[in-house]
Formats: C-alpha cells, structure tokens, sequence
C-alpha cells in the first residue's frame, strides 16, 4: 500500500514564492523560496526576523508540489535555519529528485556534512559585528566544494578586517566562491568595494539585489 503524499515528516515553512534571486552567483535568476520557520541564531542584523515563529505544518510532498506550481527551475532553501529541522535534508533531496537546481542559505552554525551533494550550499561564516560569531562552525569548511559559496555579512570595519583574516588563516578564496556583502544601512558598499580592491582580495562583492528592487518587502 502506498502512502498518502501528505504522509510522512513535516516541515514548518513560513512562505513559498517566486522571485529573482538576489544573492549568491545565482543572482538574477528567476527562483523560488521556500523559507522554513525558526532559527536558533540572533544575528544583529537579521532581516527576516519574521520568520523566527508561526508558519505552518506542510509535508515533503506539498512543498514539492508548491515549487512546483510556480514553473521556476531554479528552488533556494532559506529561513530561518533551514537544517534546524531534520526534515530539511529530506526535502533538499527531494527537490533535487524532482529535477530542480537547489540551493541551500545556511548560517554555518549547524553540521552541512549530510547535505545531498547535488545542493549549491550557501554557507555564511558569522562575522563578531552580527553577535554570533561563537556560533561558527568551522568543521563544516572541509565539507565545502567548488560548488559551495560561503558568504560574510559584514556591519563595519571591524567585520572587513575580521573576514580578511579568515580567508588568509584559512585559504578561503581557494576552496570556493567567497562572497562578501554589506549590511544595509550600516556598512557603505562604496567603501567595501574599496577595501577589497585596495587589498586584493580574493572574493566576489555581493548587495543584495532583491532590497535594490524591492526595498525590504517580505515576500521578495
Ligand atoms: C535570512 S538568512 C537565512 C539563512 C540562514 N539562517 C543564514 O543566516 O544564512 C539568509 C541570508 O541573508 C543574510 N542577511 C540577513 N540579514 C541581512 C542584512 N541585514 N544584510 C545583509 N545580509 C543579510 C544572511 O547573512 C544570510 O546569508
Ligand atoms: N530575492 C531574494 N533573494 C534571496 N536570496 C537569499 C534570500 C534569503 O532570504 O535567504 C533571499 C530573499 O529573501 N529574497
Ligand atoms: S542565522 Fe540567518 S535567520 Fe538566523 S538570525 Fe542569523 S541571519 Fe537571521
Ligand atoms: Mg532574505
């Protein structure tokens, strides 16, 4: 007998939408969210606070078929913490299953290791200014490929200097993309932009696409 596709592990998500992608190397590309509710982090800065409660109750299966309805190849799991809920993994691999090109946003807190390898992980380092960064996980930098992105949210000069350190100390730029990107409103992108220059360094400065078009609508 085979189960009802409403079966199984659930997963709490606080919203499914289309849009572009406003970050990472897969920037401008039309994509769908699936943002998962809850975190156990407090970044100082977080922008999607609204997603730390509430949601609602949806089966592997639905959320496949959410995807799904909006005719977009391209899925980005966020949150949230996405792998703060078991079911995650499941997910992940059940997207990819079903044919789509998955990323994963992670905070870098929580072990990437099982991770279905056909996901682009999307792992941030916590940088001291977001007031997380004992949170770091760094055993998780051996499990990154070239097909992994690890992303610094930096709120000031402190931050810049404290991600320069990490990419030499641990070779970052040669395990895979590093992106570095401002919090708005509180580190000017110019002079990032700047200081990577001026230093040679080897990453790829990101803003976030999606408040350039959007602002900070939720939903975007
Ligand atoms: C909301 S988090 C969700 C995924 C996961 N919890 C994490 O931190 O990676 C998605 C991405 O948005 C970034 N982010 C959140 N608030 C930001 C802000 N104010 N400015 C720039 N990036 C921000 C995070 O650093 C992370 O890379
Ligand atoms: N457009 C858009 N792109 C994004 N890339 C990563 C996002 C996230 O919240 O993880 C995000 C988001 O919230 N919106
Ligand atoms: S880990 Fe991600 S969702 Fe959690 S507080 Fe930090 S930025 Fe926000
Ligand atoms: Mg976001």
């Amino acid at each position: 007998m085979t189960l009802p596709e409403t079966a199984g592990p659930r997963l709490r998500i606080t919203e499914i939408f289309a849009s572009i992608q406003g970050e990472s190397t897969r920037v401008g590309l039309p994509t769908v969210f699936v943002r998962l509710t809850g975190c156990p982090l407090r970044c100082s800065w977080c922008d999607t606070e609204y997603a730390f409660q509430g949601g609602e109750n949806r089966s592997i299966a639905e959320v496949r078929d959410a995807v799904a309805a909006h005719g977009i190849r391209h899925v980005c799991v966020t949150g949230g913490e996405p792998l703060a809920q078991k079911s995650c993994l499941a997910l992940l691999a059940a997207l990819c299953d079903a044919g789509f090109s998955v990323s994963l946003e992670t905070s870098g807190a929580l072990d990437i290791a099982a991770v279905d390898p056909r996901v682009s992980r999307i792992m941030d380092l916590k940088a001291p200014g977001s007031g997380e960064v004992s949170r770091n996980r760094w055993e998780n930098l051996a499990h990154l490929t070239a097909h992994d992105e690890i992303k610094i949210v930096l709120a000031d000069e402190a931050d810049y200097a404290w991600a320069k350190a990490q990419i030499a100390l641990h070779g970052l730029g040669g395990r895979c993309t590093v992106l570095l990107s401002p919090v708005q409103g509180s580190l000017d992108p110019t002079l990032l932009a700047e200081w990577i220059v001026r230093d040679r360094l080897p990453v790829r400065f990101q803003l976030q696409l999606h408040k350039i078009l959007w602002n900070d609508a939720r939903g975007r």
